[in-house]
């Protein structure tokens, strides 16, 4: 009998469970080897390609030192593994080999000029800045900060941003490539949503891509992108979008209706519901006209599912604790905090992906 009361009848069981540990011991190494991937350029050499590209031609056309050419091979078995990459036939290649590398969905996202890349929001992600607060996580457990981001670098994230041009620029990078896709699959799918409306405050609309793109899409809707002062200092008004600088904590400008896109899950509950009060007051005071709040955040998943989809909810909800003070919901969560507002009902059209659009009444 050994130190788990192991006589070797559980040999399997033991075995497994040390392959799903080495599995989540190295789960960074997914992450790790696709933003290598995309720094060195291979998804854009191979769409430029624009037929399979074999490995040979691949390595030729890579920014590499010549001793690393070997390691391109395993460096693209991982990515084709996690399913960023598909070898397909050649046809009549003077090389000899048969096979070359394609795209998949997944790395047609990531391409530079693609507008609706994911790849700013993986380098952000992904940069040390952002890393080192998962250093401090159980230090953080053990202290009375914030953030495990405060405990890591002495400061919250703003005041970070603030005086980092670095952080505040790639945050603001990946934050506005998450807006261009999911705005394009709002304004097709949930045209309905902005009918009869007159005026739009998107708030946290960040440097405005959001509020562009539906001011663009609904020229007779007056919209304005609010958010902190130095966010929007330098942005110029343009036609019916208008930017204001504030603290949403204070007051919301007036309007129809309020956007929060990737707001609230940012902050706890009686954050939350401090925010959805001045969202009451800015669609209640519009005249005498009642309009509604239009949130898009993830609805947590209960109910077993897709079981990927499950965990990247979870993996959001890990990096608000991290980064910030919020957390991810499930519907019975964001029903209370919209009861506790002062509002009387809501709407969940699940159109995003792992995301909902909620429309919230007061
Ligand atoms: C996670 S980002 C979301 C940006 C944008 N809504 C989007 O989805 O792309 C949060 C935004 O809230 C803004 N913000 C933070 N505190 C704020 C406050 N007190 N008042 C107004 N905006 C604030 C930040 O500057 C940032 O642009
Ligand atoms: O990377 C982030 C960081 C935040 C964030 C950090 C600190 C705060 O006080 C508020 C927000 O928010 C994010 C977010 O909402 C998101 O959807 C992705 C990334 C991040």
């Amino acid at each position: 009998m050994d130190y788990f009361g192991n006589n070797g009848e559980h040999d399997n069981e033991l075995l497994e469970a040390q392959a799903h540990a080495w599995n989540h011991i190295f789960n960074f190494i997914n992450s790790g080897s696709l933003k290598c991937a995309i720094q060195l350029g291979i998804p854009d050499v191979i769409h430029e390609h624009s037929k399979p590209m074999t490995l040979t031609k691949l390595v030729s056309a890579l920014p590499i030192h010549p001793s690393k050419s070997g390691c391109v091979y395993r460096l693209m078995r991982m990515l084709i593994h996690s399913g960023f990459f598909a070898l397909q036939k050649v046809p009549e290649n003077e090389d000899q080999e048969q096979e070359g590398y394609v795209l998949t969905n997944a790395s047609k996202i990531l391409l530079k000029d693609c507008p609706l890349s994911v790849t700013p929001f993986l380098l952000a992600m992904l940069d040390p800045i952002l890393l080192k607060p998962w250093d401090c996580f159980s230090t953080w457990f053990g202290n009375d900060d914030s953030t495990p981001f405060k405990t890591a670098h002495g400061m919250t994230f703003w005041e970070h941003a603030g005086h980092e041009p670095k952080l505040n620029h790639f945050f603001n990078e990946a934050m506005a490539s998450d807006a261009r896709l999911a705005t394009s699959v709002v304004i097709h799918k949930c045209k309905d949503v902005f009918e009869g409306l007159e005026t739009l405050v998107d708030v946290g609309g960040g440097t405005g891509t959001v509020s562009k793109a539906i001011s663009k899409a609904f020229p007779h809707l007056e919209c304005i992108d609010f958010d902190l002062p130095h966010v929007v200092a330098d942005l110029k008004d343009d036609g019916n979008l208008k930017y204001v600088g504030g603290d949403m904590f204070e007051a919301i400008p007036p309007a129809d209706a309020i956007l929060l896109k990737w707001i609230l899950h940012d902050w706890n509950d009686e954050e939350c519901v401090k925010i959805l009060k001045k969202c009451k007051e800015a669609i209640t005071s519009n005249g005498g006209k009642t309009g509604k709040v239009i949130i898009i955040d993830m609805m947590m998943e209960n109910k077993k599912g897709n079981e990927e989809s499950i965990e990247t909810q979870l993996f959001f909800d890990m990096l608000m604790m991290v980064l910030a003070t919020g957390k991810e919901r499930d519907e019975k969560e964001w029903a209370m905090l919209f009861q506790e507002a002062g509002f009387t009902d809501y709407k969940i059209t699940p159109i995003l992906g792992l995301r909902s659009l909620i429309e919230v009444y007061p």
